[in-house]
């Protein structure tokens, strides 16, 4: 049995003085012109199933314009359970409370984790690798804890070992120890990315062939240790071999670390390790970030998405939370059907929109319609 997100409430948060959303269990669309504030909304609900916010605002900017605080709290009710998640901002400072209790911005994951796509998900086939490595991440980091210990000590340890290579050749006795911790920590990270990307990637794949009519696309894992360009998704990410994959990850980058030493210490950055891997997309074989265009960008960006809530159902045994913030845009008609269809059952969606003509008669008749109005900011 699901755990479903029930009602939403906001006090003086973003453009809202007050309001409460009553969240459908199935679908629920959030239908107002530019700027009402749907996207606020959907900030609010993953500020509260994920710890996060695809903005990344400070405490402040949370806080509606000539209030001094502000709350937000969501019921999340199910087995048998009801579990109130809450986010307060006072005095520049950021409280997040489950049942009443202050807890880290981590214990708002893992009840209802959310997978969200809003229009700067497109960044992911648009921009750098940096975005897409943050994106599995941000993904791995919601539905594992050691994932999320990992990526945190692993991004402290490079910020380190940065910091000594800038102080040049005196530090050359002490970077060893340095060396060693990136290895250790870099290896396991990038087993945890592994595994976790072969399990997208085969979604990935099913989805976006039905989005784009049969067209084929994939996602390939990079390592900058990889010289020989193999396939390491394949070769690595067998979950049985979870251990023997971290020794050999291991090898290669202690490897890679040695060659680049000098360079490092010259240009005062660590060349070697997952920060600086890359995932890359393709389309019928080709990259595309020179390729594609902005309709096949975005079903790739939203194949990706799917596959997320699939592999969300597939390790927790329960489905995500799923948020689309202007998701339909830019999509022909057959697509935009193709997208609606693919979501599956039982998978609690929020979607917001600007104009309801995007979607079909069937899709209307199963959710449940809110208008946002000026007159609710
Ligand atoms: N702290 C704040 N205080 C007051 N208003 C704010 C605050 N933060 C954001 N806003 C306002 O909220 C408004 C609504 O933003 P939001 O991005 O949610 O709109 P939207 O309904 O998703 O619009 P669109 O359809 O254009 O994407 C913006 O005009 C913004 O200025």
């Amino acid at each position: 049995m699901a755990i479903l997100a029930t009602n939403l409430i906001v006090e003086n948060y973003r453009n809202f003085p007050s309001f409460e959303l009553e969240i459908d269990e199935r679908l629920t669309m959030l239908v107002g012109r530019n700027a009402v504030g749907k996207t606020n909304l959907v900030e609010a609900l993953q500020l509260l199933t994920a710890g996060r916010s695809f903005r990344r605002p400070s405490p402040a900017e949370l806080v509606r314009e000539g209030a001094s605080s502000c709350s937000l709290s969501l019921n999340l009710t199910g087995e048998g359970r009801v579990i109130d998640h809450a986010c307060r901002v006072a005095e520049g400072k950021r409280t997040f409370l489950r049942n009443g209790k202050r807890c880290r911005a981590a214990g708002m994951r893992g009840v209802v984790p959310s997978v969200l796509f809003c229009p700067d998900d497109l960044d992911m086939v648009k921009r750098g690798a940096s975005v897409r490595r943050a994106a599995l991440d941000g993904f791995g980091v919601q539905l594992n804890e050691s994932y999320a210990r990992l990526e945190g000590a692993y991004e402290r340890v490079v910020e380190q070992r940065n910091a000594l290579l800038k102080d040049g050749a005196l530090a050359r006795d002490l970077i060893g120890a340095w060396d060693e911790a990136l290895i250790a920590n870099g290896a396991a990270l990038t087993v945890h990315r592994l595994a976790l990307l072969a399990r997208i990637r085969a979604y990935v794949r099913e989805f976006y062939a039905a989005l784009a009519g049969g067209e084929e696309a994939d996602v390939s894992y990079e390592p900058t240790w990889d010289t020989e360009g193999a396939d390491v998704i394949a070769e690595l990410s067998a979950p049985a071999e979870r251990a023997s994959a971290i020794e050999r990850v291991h090898e290669h980058l202690a490897r890679a670390l040695a060659t680049h030493e000098d360079e490092e210490f010259r240009r005062g950055i660590t060349l070697a390790g997952p920060h600086r891997d890359e995932v890359r997309f393709s389309i019928a074989g080709r990259d595309v970030r020179t390729f594609a265009s902005q309709g096949q960008q975005r079903s790739l960006v939203l194949a990706w998405k799917l596959a997320e809530v699939a592999v969300t159902r597939d390790i927790l045994s329960r489905p995500p939370l799923l948020l689309l913030d202007d998701v339909m845009s830019e999509l022909d008609a057959e697509r935009r059907a193709a997208f609606i269809a693919g979501i599956e059952d039982g998978v609690q969606t929020v979607i917001t929109t600007t104009n309801l003509g995007y979607f079909d008669d069937e899709a209307l008749a199963r959710s449940k319609v809110v208008t946002i109005g000026h007159g609710q900011a």
